[in-house]
């Protein structure tokens, strides 16, 4: 795991220099040693008590062109270094076996721009299965030199490597401190490196330049900006926030960030949850986030029809304005007194539901008093059964509503569950229609909380052998066909709903017994429990009715995330079982998320 920001510095002459380095705010030394082109700056006795004196928030990377894995190794450990940055052509079998005898080492491979003709997407895919992070260079044609070169590449090619890859990316070549705030915000790199550019006339490294390298790496780090597409759905967003985590900038570390939503001319509802619950995540770690709005008007208004500046207050205590770019405050006022306005202008059946989109977007503050979230349960089942909704429904539903399974059942089951187990402190629940998703039209509903994921639940409360099945519910038994994906791999497996939890072994499982029947018991941790009586459901069975009303019974799916775990439920035709869950696992991808979103898709006419 690399630290962040990654800032290296290569090729220090001596002890002094290395010392000015740390002193800078340097937190990676290279040690550029066995190369075939160049002469070393240092020998290697030198270079093995500068690194046995660094400070243990220092790293020495030993850069060398050696490839064979048991002489990189033995040389490594000779140094005293853990972080090997792999420069020269080395296959990736090699580099296979060398993590293999050393997996704590962290290695770094090169992609020296320029230099071979390589197909960059096999290329990444090869290697990255056994390395921490690439790190791009530029080959001189003329020296031959591909390395300290202080000439830039075609950082279009550097981006384009951050975006194939699953694993940081670290850019050198050239860089220096003009030019490293442009190529921090141009590429995107999680790193960056540097070794002639920090140099004065005699080839030592200037203080001052190393300090003005550094401050401006920082500064754009700390300022990261992510641009959404002109249609931003929930997977647009999603794959921002992925490529912002994927890099060693994490959302959750960088002071700053800025969304950019001015080329959007049309955003999901979903998309706008996700965001939220970005901003909100933010927002309590005490980050700054920042806005810029669409710059399409039509856009604006659908951010107040969705109420999305009334969320946003409701979930951080902050005004709209907060969020937004200093340019774009005249766009809604100092409060939020401009969206009552605009929805008095608008009402009029808000445009029978905007032309038969039905949008919404609600959400609760939830407390531990069990009145206020009975209130919140009931506002928001009750919501779906008024009239303009349900006659909406009743003309757009593929399964016309029956007196049982009304989607507001949907909504009471979920929103029970969200307001159950995660002791979340808000809940929103947002719904739209989406014609674009997979070919069909589908009402989308989606529910978010902020709480503890419901697969931590249920791990706690195994832990602490609590009492975590209803014995009457777990009578219902049935079948589950797992497609599991990792990576690139596909495997599938059967589980029975009846087997003992507390014997699942992998997170996959225990994710998935979520959903068993009877499961719910007493997984409320210390927050507040709200019991089954008062809320007239069945023990457990919650999700089980859940899964039934939108797969069984309208032919839809529900979409779970939790952590980094994505599941998708349908209903199952073809052998015993009665779902098919896909579950998609992020793994090191994304960091563990924060709370719970369950997705409802019901399909629509048409
Ligand atoms: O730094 C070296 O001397 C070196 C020599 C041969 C191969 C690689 C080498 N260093 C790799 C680096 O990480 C350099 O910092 C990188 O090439 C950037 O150098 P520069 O363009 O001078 O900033």
């Amino acid at each position: 795991m690399l630290s962040e920001p990654f800032i290296q510095v290569a090729g220090v002459i001596d002890r002094k220099e290395a010392e000015m380095l740390v002193e800078c705010g340097v937190n990676y030394i290279g040690f550029p040693l066995r190369l075939n082109v160049h002469k070393e700056d240092i020998s290697e006795d030198c270079a093995s008590k500068i690194i046995s004196s660094l400070p243990r928030h220092v790293k020495a990377i030993l850069i060398t062109y050696l490839d064979d894995p048991a002489e990189i190794i033995k040389f490594a450990e000779s140094l005293g270094v853990d972080h090997i940055q792999l420069h020269g052509n080395i296959e990736s079998f090699k580099v296979k076996i060398i993590k293999e005898l050393r997996p704590n080492f962290v290695i770094i491979k090169s992609i020296v721009i320029g230099e071979q003709d390589i197909d960059l997407k096999n290329y990444v895919n090869d290697y990255c299965k056994y390395v921490d992070a690439f790190i791009t260079d530029t080959y001189d044609p003329k020296s031959g030199a591909s390395g300290a070169t202080g000439k830039t590449h075609d950082w279009e090619i550097s981006k384009a490597i951050v975006n194939i890859s699953p694993v940081p990316v670290i850019l050198a070549g050239g860089i220096n401190d003009k030019n490293v705030q442009e190529a921090i915000n141009y590429v995107g790199p999680s790193g960056v490196d540097s070794h002639t550019g920090v140099e004065n006339s005699e080839g030592r490294k200037d203080r001052d330049l190393v300090k003005m390298f550094v401050n401006n790496a920082i500064k754009s780090y700390e300022r990261r900006c992510i641009k959404a597409s002109n249609s931003t759905t929930i997977s647009d967003i999603e794959h921002l926030y992925l490529d912002a985590y994927k890099g060693i900038n994490r959302l959750e570390t960088l002071k700053y960030l800025t969304v950019d939503l001015s080329e959007t001319i049309y955003i999901e509802v979903t998309a706008l949850i996700r965001l939220l619950w970005i901003i909100c995540s933010r927002n309590n770690m005490g980050l700054d986030t920042k806005l810029i709005l669409p710059k399409l008007k039509k856009v604006r208004d659908f951010l107040r029809l969705w109420k999305f500046p009334q969320a946003l207050y409701d979930c951080t205590g902050r005004h709209f304005t907060y969020f937004c770019c200093e340019e774009d405050k005249k766009y809604f006022g100092e409060n939020n007194s401009d969206s009552d306005y605009y929805y008095k202008s608008l009402s009029k059946e808000i445009n029978h539901l905007i032309n038969n989109r039905f949008f919404s977007i609600n959400t609760y503050n939830v407390s531990d008093s069990h009145n206020a979230n009975m209130s919140v349960l009931h506002k928001e089942s009750e919501r779906w059964k008024g009239d303009l909704i349900s006659r909406f429904l009743g003309e757009k539903l593929k399964e016309k509503n029956s007196s049982d399974y009304v989607p507001a059942r949907i909504v009471y089951e979920a929103m029970t569950n969200a307001l159950r187990h995660p002791c979340a402190s808000y809940i929103a629940a947002a719904s739209h229609c989406d014609d674009r998703y997979k070919g069909g039209s589908f009402l989308t509903i989606n529910f978010l909380d902020d709480g503890l994921a419901m697969n931590e639940t249920l791990k706690a409360a195994i832990v602490a052998n609590k009492e975590i099945r209803d014995s009457i519910s777990a009578d219902t038994h049935f079948r589950i066909k797992l497609k599991i994906k990792s990576n690139d791999d596909i495997t599938y497996r059967y589980i029975d709903t009846d087997v003992d939890i507390n014997t699942l072994d992998t997170e996959y499982l225990l994710f998935i017994a979520c959903l068993f029947p009877g499961v719910s018991r007493d997984l409320s941790r210390s927050c507040y429990y709200m019991p089954d009586e008062q809320m007239g459901t069945t023990p457990g069975m919650g999700l089980v009715a859940l899964l039934n009303c939108a797969c069984e019974v309208f032919g839809g799916s529900v979409s779970f995330r939790m952590g980094h775990l994505f599941a998708n439920v349908t209903k199952h035709n073809g052998d015993d079982a009665r779902y098919l869950i896909s579950i998609t696992d992020y793994g090191k991808l994304v960091p563990k998320l924060n709370g719970n979103m369950v997705t409802v898709r019901l399909p629509l006419e048409g």
